[in-house]
């Protein structure tokens, strides 16, 4: 699995609850165009989404499970009850929360971890900290993701691109392959986080959620529309 991801893109596949394109047979047909445009790898959400992905395309699959807790902050794979659906659909690798928080039940991402790796499944970590890439590291995990930077409460929510600092820091601190994932919108910003060290890049919503690229093109025609239409003015 990793040497098939090595230097490739990843594209992630998800639509919550509350998005239009929520639904296993949606997110199927996403993975099968990721597939057909080169896509290394899908990141999935749940083994419904997954359970249909399989029957469009063998390409490996990271799956994790989001599910809210009231008592943590802790959403992504969370707890064991979420490995196990994972394992028992069967992917290629898990991603899981590996932030310093607290987690449901006060479960232990070490235990985690251990267990995934028990059934022959590779860990990715989501973390958003270097001090949290590097403890992951040395619990084991096979990859590490930059996928919780700006979406815990001590680090930056406003970022709008990618976080070349925390990949940049990643790079100089642990071996362990390091996955660019979060805000990456274009080709360019892409072979941006490979120059920088990544060793593949997830995207996802600016391939697989239109809702979102629908709304930059709009916010940005609303944006500019005001300066043209002055000008047109003008130029009368
Ligand atoms: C923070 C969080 O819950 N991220 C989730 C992780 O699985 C997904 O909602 C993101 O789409 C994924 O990380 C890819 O990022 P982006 O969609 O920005 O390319």
């Amino acid at each position: 699995m990793l040497s098939t991801i090595k230097g490739g893109l990843i594209v992630s596949c998800q639509a919550l609850p509350e998005e239009p394109l929520h639904g296993g047979d949606t997110m199927a047909k996403m993975a099968k165009a990721a597939v057909e445009g080169g896509a290394v790898a899908i990141r999935a959400n749940g083994a419904a989404d997954i359970r249909e992905m399989r029957k469009v395309t063998n390409a490996p699959i990271i799956g994790l499970v989001k599910r809210d807790y009231a008592d943590s902050a802790v959403y992504i794979t969370a707890t064991k009850a979420e490995v196990e659906e994972l394992l028992a659909v069967g992917v290629e690798m898990i991603a899981i929360d590996a932030t310093d928080r607290a987690r449901p039940g006060g479960e232990m991402l070490a235990d985690l971890v251990s267990f995934i790796h028990d059934h022959d499944t590779l860990v990715l970590a989501d973390v958003s900290t270097v001090a949290e890439g590097v403890a992951a590291a040395k619990l084991g995990c096979d990859a590490i993701s930059t996928t919780l930077s700006g979406y815990t409460s001590y680090t930056d929510s406003s970022q709008a691109g990618p976080d070349r600092e925390l990949l940049r820091a990643l790079s100089n601190e642990i071996e362990v392959p390091i996955i660019a994932e979060g805000r990456v919108r274009t080709p360019e910003e892409a072979v941006d986080m490979l120059k920088l060290g990544a060793y593949a890049v997830v995207v996802g919503s600016a391939i697989t959620r239109p809702q979102q690229i629908t709304k930059g093109f709009v916010n940005l025609i609303a944006k500019e529309r005001e300066t043209w239409e002055r000008h047109k003015l003008k130029s009368r």
